[in-house]
């Protein structure tokens, strides 16, 4: 996505709170020479598949809802993946429209069988009946029609997605200028293609274009790289678990400076080893060694955008 690479690009040149070490970076991209870390999407093997337009519908539902499980210590993705492939082997039609338009926070957390309520229950709620209710809209209720009206290109839907649902409107100000991160909407068509192996429902012919995902897993596992530093201000306040503001300079750097590093990895691999990797295939690598050490501390930000 342009937009989103520009904009975090214009972050990353003029910020203070997080800074990209390019020696760090270079020695990071040496270390993978050899092997390009390959993770299978759904390693975890803990996705709804039955390659139809149901995974479609799971995918957009698990996407506007794939946020901010770290309030709770003991709730992470996996339980939203699994509970929502639960709920829909029990339920074929769990994830209509009709039906996404009317949960009430208790529903939704019987759906993913959890025992108390969920961070930001009621924005979850709200995000799912505003889901429903566009796809009722515009797009006769499935999320398959609107992947269908892309045109196989990634930049459409991630646009048609952001257009339309604007709790995928990830975006902010920083210093006077609107920065793009479009998380769950880039995710999405991330989700689609690796769930679907490129093929159908998950066929882009412009993959490449989506950027990393800028949630609070990969930025931790950059600076625990050497690839990003932080101000000591900045990692005393991560160290002391003390809440990141939405929207603040330090909340915008580690988002953006993360997108603009990986950007940047790609750039050297290419360059250094002549192998084409995709930010797609990176951000997975990342994400999965940053959820496989628990001991990692990450930035805490009240957010609906990841
Ligand atoms: N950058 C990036 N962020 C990702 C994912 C995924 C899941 N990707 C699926 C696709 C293929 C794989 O097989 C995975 O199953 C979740 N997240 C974000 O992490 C956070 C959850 O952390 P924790 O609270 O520890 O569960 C939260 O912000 C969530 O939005 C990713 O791939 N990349």
């Amino acid at each position: 996505m342009e937009e989103v690479r520009e904009t975090s690009a214009w972050v990353a040149r003029n910020s203070s709170h997080v800074t990209i070490d390019s020696s760090g970076l270079e020695k990071v991209v040496e270390t993978m020479n050899e092997s390009i870390p390959k993770v299978e999407w759904d390693y975890e093997g803990i996705h709804y598949f039955d390659n139809g337009p149901l995974t479609v519908q799971y995918l957009f539902v698990l996407d506007a809802l794939n946020f901010c499980f770290w309030p709770d210590k003991d709730l992470n993705y996996d339980h939203l993946a699994k509970g929502l492939k639960e709920a829909l082997l029990n339920d074929h039609s769990a994830f209509d429209a009709d039906h996404l338009r009317k949960y009430t926070g208790p529903q939704l957390r019987e759906l993913l069988k959890w025992p108390r309520s969920l961070p930001l229950e009621e924005e979850r709620v709200r995000l799912l009946h505003e889901v429903g209710f566009e796809l009722e809209r515009s797009f006769e209720g499935k999320a398959s029609k609107l992947v269908e009206s892309c045109g196989k290109s990634a930049v459409k839907l991630v646009a048609l997605v952001t257009r339309h649902f604007p709790g995928f409107r990830d975006h902010s100000m920083y210093k006077g200028h609107q920065v793009f991160l479009y998380k769950r909407a880039q995710i999405f068509a991330a989700d689609l293609w690796g769930a679907f192996k490129g093929q159908g429902y998950g066929e882009f012919n412009d993959i490449g274009s989506i950027t990393m995902f800028a949630d609070y897993i990969v930025p931790a596992v950059l600076q625990q790289l050497g690839v990003l530093k932080y101000s000591s201000t900045l990692e005393n306040a991560i160290r002391a678990s003390s809440e990141i503001g939405a929207g603040t300079e330090e909340e915008v750097e580690l988002r953006a400076c993360s997108i603009f590093a990986v950007e940047k990895m790609r750039e050297l691999l290419s360059i250094k080893c002549g192998k084409q990797v995709l930010s797609v295939e990176l951000d997975l690598w990342l994400w999965s060694v940053g959820v496989q050490c628990p001991s990692l501390q990450h930035h805490r930000t009240l957010s609906i955008y990841y």
